[in-house]
């Protein structure tokens, strides 16, 4: 099943610069994991904003949820998910 997510980061200003730094490093080791093994299919930045779309294919509604709570920045997160369908004229 694909899902088009966008997320929208926006992490406390309060936040001491070390926590938000060890957050970051383990989001991103998080991404490259699902990326690497197939889930996380694109990650694309959003130009000019703390944000990004990124298409995921998993096997299920509950499989998205749980993957995504568990993104480091989850809590610093807006997250947007739309399930996507075959379009009728797609060739692809
Ligand atoms: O930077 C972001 O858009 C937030 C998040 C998504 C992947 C990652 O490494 O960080």
């Amino acid at each position: 099943m694909l899902f088009l997510v966008r997320m929208d980061v926006n992490i406390p200003h309060d936040l001491p610069a070390a926590q938000a730094d060890e957050i970051k490093a383990r989001e991103k080791a998080y991404a490259q994991q699902l990326q690497r093994d197939g889930r996380w299919k694109n990650l694309w930045r959003v130009v000019g904003e703390y944000a990004n779309y990124s298409l995921f294919d998993v096997e299920s509604n509950d499989e998205l949820h749980t993957l995504l709570s568990q993104l480091p920045l989850f809590p610093f997160m807006k997250i947007h998910v739309t399930p996507l369908a075959q379009h009728p004229s797609a060739i692809a």
